[in-house]
């Protein structure tokens, strides 16, 4: 059985966070294990507050697993501020943490600010020069690569950038541009476009912490990057098709997989 942690905030409505990583998890049949980082008290219609644990605790947390257990994939969600982002950082280059999958969650869908202004540069500085892949949607890219990306050639552009700043691979999801669901790789040496369908639905909840979660769990199991997207990215389309409504605002994707395939082009540089 593969081991997989997520290193998150938890999201008391159940659609992001922790608890939609342990969800996408236990879909792709590896185990799932947790280091909170922040409580936030949120529903469908947005994020009330998020309180933030000692990063002691987060420590401690992070220890107690990389002491006892061979961890074969991390998923980094939500880490609020810069000292929450060194911590991790550190701990996780002492345990030679393999197989990083950097989601750099930075303001919900309703618009709440998970990461302080501040922080962006620790998250450059610290963790993207050790993640294996970072996940960045459109507005994440835009900050990290001081860009305004507005197409298909601008995301291969902020890509290179990324690529540039340390990260060994870098997907720029394309969820919020309009068109199709694109999102694009690059590896630092070519490109590859992963194709969705664009979903009328406005029960978006946790999309890029399903994807990466996946994309997680299949590099725990062995398969290569280009896999990796190309199962996670089938994962979320489906989960994407098979969303609902809980409450009054934006609800949650669904967790179950069953594999189609995916078109994928590559490009040469
Ligand atoms: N309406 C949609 N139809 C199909 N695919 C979508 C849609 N919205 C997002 N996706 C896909 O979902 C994945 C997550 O992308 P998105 O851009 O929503 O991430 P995100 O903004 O980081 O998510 P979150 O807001 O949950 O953190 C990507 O593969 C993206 O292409
Ligand atoms: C704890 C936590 N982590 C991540 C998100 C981003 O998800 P979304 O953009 O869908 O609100 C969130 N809302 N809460």
């Amino acid at each position: 059985m593969k081991k997989v942690l997520t290193i998150a905030g938890s999201d008391s409505c159940g659609g992001a966070g922790i608890q939609a990583d342990l969800k996408t998890f236990s879909a792709h049949l590896v185990y799932g294990m947790s280091i909170i980082t922040s409580v936030t008290a949120q529903n469908t219609q947005g994020v009330i507050d998020a309180y933030d644990l000692p990063v002691e605790v987060i420590e401690k947390q992070i220890r107690a697993i990389f002491n006892d257990i061979n961890v074969d994939a991390v998923k980094i969600g939500m880490l609020s501020n810069s000292r929450i982002i060194s911590t991790v950082a550190d701990l996780l280059k002492f345990y030679r943490a393999k197989n990083i999958v950097l989601d750099p969650v930075m303001i919900s869908k309703s618009g709440f600010k998970l990461l302080k202004d501040d922080a962006i540069s620790s998250l450059i500085s610290n963790l993207i020069p050790i993640c294996t892949i970072i996940t960045p949607n459109i507005h994440e890219a835009n900050l990290i690569a001081q860009m305004d990306i507005k197409n298909i050639d601008d995301m291969k552009k902020a890509c290179r950038i990324i690529n540039d700043l340390g990260a060994r691979y870098v997907l720029i999801k394309g969820g919020h541009l309009n068109d199709d669901a694109i999102d694009v790789l690059f590896d630092g040496k070519g490109y590859y476009q992963f194709k969705g369908n664009r979903i009328k639905t406005k029960n978006t909840h946790g999309t890029g912490c399903t994807l990466s979660s996946a994309i997680a769990a299949n590099l725990a199991k062995g398969f290569d990057i280009v896999e990796s997207i190309s199962k996670s990215k089938n994962y979320i389309q489906n989960a994407i098709e098979n969303s609902f409504s809980i409450g009054l605002g934006v609800g949650p994707v669904d967790h179950f997989y069953e594999f189609r395939g995916v078109e994928v082009i590559k490009y040469e540089r």
